[in-house]
């Protein structure tokens, strides 16, 4: 039976419906055995311009978007990592920082991560242009909690990218790395499975990476091709296109074992 669960949208500028589509799939990863899930970046809105998001961004620890995700732990009796939501910073900034929250099954939050690397890129061959640090304010502190399915670093989306961040996570213990995600339509055609695949691989973690996939009200569109991938680099479930679940076993037993056989992480010389 699959424990953990990946789940993929396509997320528009109603926060009410994203919720509720968010809830739904929640269930179904219950229903269906898991006591991880992973919601995507950005899972309670996608809006036309990246700096609408700052019109439902709330405060620390409470406001509709964290009382949704504490009420569907604690009812679904899941871990939930609470993809990113908008939380404001203490300063009068126009900015907030993309957190990304992490609730156990009786609803408690456990941790907070707010996502390290911006992304300020234009896309090559599109000529898409985005500048995150326009409206978000960058986090500065790598994050490891332990869950009932083994210890976990939290990671979001543009991080992915970053390999001494998912370093740093692993040399502090983490078996599971969570990546949500909206990435590009282009750059995920051209990145996604590689980048995720490789962080699992070269970490021996399992790597749940659920992403936004499809058209948004900006008319932009992500990749979609949500995954949980193990610490050997095989795909165990994948999403193409539109909402819906990747579910896996996660293993840690079976990872301590692949780590004894295969003992890169301790041949580090740097
Ligand atoms: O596009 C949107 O509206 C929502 N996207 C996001 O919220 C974030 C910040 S703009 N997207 C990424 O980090 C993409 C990274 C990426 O795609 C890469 O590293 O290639």
């Amino acid at each position: 039976m699959p424990n953990a669960a990946a789940i993929q949208m396509v997320s528009g500028a109603d926060r009410d419906r994203n919720l509720a589509a968010a809830g739904e799939l929640i269930r179904r990863a219950a229903d269906a055995g898991a006591r991880l899930v992973v919601l995507p970046e950005n899972f309670a809105f996608m809006g036309k311009r990246e700096s609408d998001k700052l019109r439902i961004a709330e405060p620390d620890g409470s406001g509709p978007i964290q009382d949704f995700l504490a009420d569907a732990a604690a009812a679904s009796k899941v871990w939930l990592v609470g993809g990113t939501l908008p939380i404001r910073g203490n300063d009068r900034s126009d900015r907030a920082f993309a957190t990304c929250p992490v609730y156990a099954e009786d609803g408690a939050r456990v941790a907070r991560f707010d996502k390290i690397h911006l992304f300020d890129v234009s896309v090559p061959d599109t000529g898409e242009q985005y500048k995150e640090s326009g409206s978000t304010i960058p986090g500065t502190e790598p994050v490891v909690i332990d869950t009932p399915l083994g210890r976990l670093g939290l990671t979001v989306c543009y991080d992915l990218r970053f390999p001494e961040l998912y370093r740093h996570l692993s040399a502090a213990g983490a078996e599971l790395l969570a990546v949500p995600a909206a990435f590009t339509a282009a750059t995920g055609r051209a990145h996604w499975e590689v980048l995720v695949r490789a962080r699992a691989i070269e970490n021996l973690c399992y790597v749940i990476a659920p992403d936004q996939g499809g058209r948004h009200a900006s008319g932009r569109e992500t990749h979609g091709d949500s995954m949980i991938v193990d610490p050997w680099g095989r795909v165990l479930d994948r999403v193409a296109a539109g909402p819906g679940l990747a579910m896996a076993d996660v293993d840690v037993a079976g990872l301590l074992r692949t780590r004894e056989r295969f003992p890169a992480l301790t041949h580090r010389r740097l």
